[in-house]
């Protein structure tokens, strides 16, 4: 939508069409509401002075990018926002070539923008292109935002940074550079004041200027610009988000700046839909819901994953004060609000930080504690080297509990659990375990608190998949599965987590009894109990919520080339080496084949 010609009071009218439309269809489809009503304006603005037909627009997770998709000749399709096949509810350049990159891992943006605009000046383009970052105060706190800001402020590539500081991150922020953001000093009636002072000054020439800054620093007066300025980018602000007028004026005179800028503009999380105004973190990612009362429309019965991971900690913490643990600003996603409220001295929110949560938590390990690093499997992707170079190789014992476990549903392809069992088996000195279920769950986290060494254990998201009818699991013992129904004949289902009930329900479908293992521990195998099995079944079966490579099926194929077996056929349904889409988690399981029907017809064409 071409915005150059429009007055402002058909941007107002536009914003507030754009409200409308993102509330229509988040209130059915869910999605993330709040981050993406605050930040219309600011998008608006955005597109009425740059282009991004060829300016790069680059949205941080771009969570709060609807209203850009909007703008963007999705207006009529944003009806199938998050669905299977329908809109990503991320950037995403194979949807729109005004998307610029994929995003959905925080924190990426600025180290984008000073790539682009590298590429910008080798190509001779400043004078027609220009980097345009949007970037949470959230994000704002991850490590790769002062690496990228580093080499801007050395290099002064022209770029332009919208630092949408709405005070929130997906809960409360916490600390210092969400203080000094929000600093007194970063208030408009004292940036009104410096301006007035500074104009002043100003007519006394650089010395006056130079004496009245170092003055303002004396005075231990942190302003946000101050940071900033220091590290050789322009500072302007904090100006008002919502303020279209002063915006427009602002972008373009940035536009013009021909270098580095950062623009800190105030909004409001949640701007135009009341009950969602402010800081209500549960406004941030929402189901379905209804408009008019607020009140979401799914209630799902079955207790989370996370919710037995809660209750399991505040059971282990009771009596073991040697527990601590630590989120990457997910507490309520992690289930950690309840520990960080009960043990505030115990169990830390450290921002979105993830390679400083791991080798945080490694020190504590190092001093004697255990700690529970607290991580979606996705995000821990962030935090790889820290659990080699500064967890493994000291061999200390820090228990990883990665959340969102296997295919996660609607945040779709950069949020998919899929690699942890992957990208952890290799590292030496790690032990990796999965619970099946709630009782499996308490006995697994019992077993990590007294494991002396490096672990991690995954669990979906949501509730596991039904297990019922099946033995009760038994305390978990390093490197023991649990053969869970045992027959005559070559087949035997191999499950791990969560796909031990993907196994059970599978097994339900044959016509003939087949025997089913909990695998319980990718690493180390339980090869006495393999051994075991590769005498009595020549078909194995594995169903785990994890990728094929050097997943499960994987590890099973190492032990059988290590034993010289060679009269074992494994057959592994778990994800191939593809990037998985966003959809509901069951439409796009169908969509893998790998749903209960599905599978069964698969192993009966190879019984
Ligand atoms: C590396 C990483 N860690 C955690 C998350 C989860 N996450 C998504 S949005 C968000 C908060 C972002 O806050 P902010 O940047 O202030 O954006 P806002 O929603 O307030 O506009 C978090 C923690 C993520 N996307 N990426
Ligand atoms: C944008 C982002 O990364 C988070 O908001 C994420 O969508 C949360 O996922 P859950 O809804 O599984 O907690
Ligand atoms: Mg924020």
């Amino acid at each position: 939508m071409d915005l150059q010609y429009k007055s402002i009071a058909e941007l107002e009218k536009l914003c507030e069409d754009i409200r409308k439309r993102i509330l229509e269809v988040v209130s059915k489809n869910g999605g993330h509401l709040s981050s993406t009503l605050g930040a219309t304006e600011l998008i608006v603005a955005m597109h009425k002075v740059f282009d991004s037909k060829k300016d790069p627009f680059i949205f941080d997770v771009s969570h709060q990018s609807y209203a850009h998709k909007l703008l963007t000749g999705r207006w009529d399709e944003f009806d199938t926002l998050r669905q299977f096949n329908g809109i990503c509810g991320y950037t995403k350049p194979s949807e729109s070539e005004d998307d610029y990159f994929v995003a959905g891992h925080s924190s990426t943006s600025i180290s984008l923008g000073v790539g682009a605009a590298k590429a910008i000046a080798l190509k001779g383009e400043q004078d027609e292109r220009i980097p345009v970052v949007m970037i949470g105060d959230g994000s704002m706190t991850a490590g790769m935002v002062y690496e990228a800001l580093n080499e801007l402020g050395e290099r002064k590539y022209p770029m332009v940074i919208i630092l949408n500081d709405n005070e929130m991150s997906i809960s409360k922020p916490i600390g210092a550079v969400s203080r000094m953001l929000s600093s007194a000093m970063a208030s408009p009636f004292y940036q009104r004041f410096k301006k007035t002072t500074e104009a002043f000054v100003d007519n006394f020439g650089e010395g006056a200027r130079y004496i009245a800054k170092r003055m303002e620093e004396s005075l231990k007066l942190v302003t946000p610009g101050m940071l900033f300025e220091e590290m050789g980018i322009d500072y302007i602000g904090p100006v008002d988000g919502h303020n279209l007028t002063q915006l427009i004026e602002i972008l373009e005179t940035a536009k013009q700046l021909k270098k580095p800028v950062i623009i800190h503009a105030q909004t409001l999380k949640g701007k135009g839909y009341e009950i969602a105004e402010g800081k209500e973190e549960k406004w941030h990612g929402v189901g379905p819901f209804d408009i008019s009362s607020g009140s979401s429309s799914k209630k799902s019965s079955a207790k989370s994953a996370t919710q037995i991971y809660t209750e399991a900690l505040l059971h282990l913490c009771k009596d073991n004060d040697k527990i601590v643990g630590a989120t990457a600003a997910m507490p309520s996603g992690t289930g950690l609000t309840e520990l960080i409220e009960k043990y505030p001295n115990r169990f830390w929110d450290v921002a979105i930080a993830e390679q400083h949560a791991v080798t945080s938590m490694a020190a504590l390990a190092r001093e004697g504690f255990k700690p529970f690093c607290t991580i979606y499997s996705t995000f821990l992707q962030r935090g790889y080297d820290q659990v080699i170079h500064d967890t493994c190789l000291m061999d200390l014992p820090v228990v990883f509990a990665l959340d969102r476990a296997g295919i996660v549903g609607e945040d779709g392809e950069t949020h998919q659990g899929v690699f942890d069992v992957s990208f952890l088996r290799a590292i030496p000195n790690m032990t990796l375990f999965a619970p099946r279920d709630e009782k499996s769950f308490h006995q697994a986290m019992a077993f990590a608190t007294e494991y002396d060494h490096p672990c991690s254990l995954r669990y979906p998201r949501g509730a596991f998949l039904d297990t019922e009818g099946l033995p009760e699991s038994t305390k978990f013992t390093l490197a023991k599965s649990q053969l869970l129904e045992s027959h005559e004949g070559d087949i035997l289902f191999i499950g791990y987590g969560n796909g031990v009930g993907r196994a059970y329900a599978t097994a339900k479908l044959l016509d003939e009894s087949v025997s089913l293992l909990d695998l319980r521990f990718v690493k180390p195998l339980d090869t006495t109990m393999l051994r075991e099995m590769v005498q009595k079944h020549k078909k194995w079966f594995v169903f785990s919520d994890t990728s094929k490579m050097g997943g499960v099926g994987s590890a099973l194929l190492e032990f059988l080339a290590d034993e010289k077996i060679t009269d074992v056929l494994v057959e592994s349904f778990e994800y191939d080496d593809c990037f998985i889409t966003h959809g509901n988690t069951k439409v796009v399981e169908e969509s893998l084949g790998i749903l209960p029907a599905q599978l069964a017809k698969k192993a009966e064409a190879l019984i």
